[in-house]
């Protein structure tokens, strides 16, 4: 049974601040950073409440790492406009001294350590009288369900544990913010799953901000509160995850929130959010979801999800509906649904299809409402 292992006297979090807007506990203002002429951040803004748990979201090279060090202090910036923790200027104060700690997705634990010690190991080089640090650190193995292993080597650890010991470690000094590091990387699908959920449950129950790092849009989807996506060093997009998912504001976005049909087009009216784009010799309908409002003529880019696509010999007739015809494609079986790749006179386009049995052999058209047709920024 859990006995409140680890609390800060500030841990409401903002969500539940009534009206007013919690000062944020982290802003980043204005970083740019880069590696030997490499520019790996470009003039990036970042804000996190606290309690929140904000995912920095992006493919490899991205910048998000160098993001993180920035904050925890182990990269110094090349230039940035202020860093402040908690509302209080940092850029000068030195890693060991800010008010946040870092998982890595390494784990970074001493190997001739036990687990116990290496949970201790930050309070006991901050001089903290060892019976506190025990208690501290046998409370922080609790709340992550290792109590029983405060003397085993690290080597006798599977991975899952080791990862559990390095979050131990992270929150025994109580940081205001735990950085993540894309710290389920390295385990297997299942224990990924799963401790996905115990560290939900951790944040939740413990009220800290997390700030975490990972590429894949499923894990951001499922645990955070809010979402910064990253492109080439800069942010394409952040919001919460329902408008990521369903209102990307560029072709970019869309593909990374796994978007599978995306076409270019031109466009020839936006009118009440209702937009109408060419495609190759097809007009197409849909809701703009770009981040300005374009002129007439501009390129846009128009997504369309495999699972909100028909198939069939009959189209509907409504006007709602973008309909093209189209030829078979190849099938590719994938467990619980089949992806058919049709092909158009605009593009092959991907359908997921949910019951196998009800597959046509030769459809001979395509279509998708115009509410599930997202035209945005190329
Ligand atoms: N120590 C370094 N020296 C030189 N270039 C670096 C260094 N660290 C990062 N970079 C470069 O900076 C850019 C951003 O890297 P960063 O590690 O921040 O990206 P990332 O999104 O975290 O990538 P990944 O998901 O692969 O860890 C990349 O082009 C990378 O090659």
């Amino acid at each position: 049974m859990l006995t409140d292992p680890i609390t800060r006297p500030s841990s409401a979090p903002a969500r539940d601040a009534g009206t007013k807007p919690a000062q944020p506990i982290l802003e980043v203002i204005d970083a740019t950073h880069a590696y030997d002429g490499v520019v790996a951040l470009d003039n990036v803004t970042v804000r996190a409440a606290p309690g929140e748990f904000l995912t920095i979201l992006g493919e490899s090279g991205s910048g998000k790492t160098t993001l993180l060090r920035l904050i925890s202090g182990l990269e110094k910036p090349y230039r940035i406009g202020a860093l402040r923790l908690g509302g209080v200027d940092v850029s000068e104060v030195p890693a060991f001294q800010r008010d946040c700690t870092t998982v890595f997705q390494n784990y970074a634990l001493f190997p001739h350590l036990t687990v116990g010690e290496n949970v201790e190991y930050g309070l006991k080089m901050r001089g903290v009288p060892v019976a506190e640090r025990r208690t501290r650190a046998r409370n922080a193995l609790e709340l992550v369900q290792l109590a029983d292993k405060y003397d085993r080597r690290i080597h006798q650890l599977s991975g899952g544990q080791r990862q559990r010991v390095a979050l131990a470690r992270a929150l025994v000094p109580q940081p205001a913010i735990l950085l993540l590091d894309e710290p389920l990387g390295a385990l297997d699908e299942k224990l990924r799953v799963d401790m996905q959920v115990e560290l939900l449950e951790i944040q939740k129950r413990l009220g800290m901000t997390f700030i975490y790092i990972t590429h894949s849009q499923e894990e951001a989807l499922t645990m955070s509160d809010r979402i910064i996506l990253m492109r080439k060093g800069k942010i394409d997009q952040e919001g919460p995850p329902t408008a990521i998912f369903d209102r990307p504001v560029s072709a970019f976005a869309a593909r990374f929130m796994g978007v599978e049909n995306c076409f270019e087009g031109e466009l020839i009216e936006l009118s009440g959010g209702q937009a109408q784009v060419q495609v190759g010799e097809r007009r197409l309908r849909g809701r703009w979801s770009g981040r300005s409002i374009p002129k007439v003529g501009a390129k846009v880019a128009v997504g369309v999800r495999a699972e909100r696509l028909h198939l069939g010999p009959v189209a509907p007739t409504a006007p709602d509906h973008n309909v093209l015809p189209c030829g078979a494609g190849g099938a590719i079986y994938k467990g619980k649904y089949l992806d058919r790749t049709v092909t158009t006179d605009i593009a092959p386009i991907k359908v997921r299809i949910w019951n196998a049995s009800a597959v046509t052999d030769q459809p001979s058209r395509v279509w998708w409402h115009k509410d599930d047709c997202i035209v945005m920024d190329l």
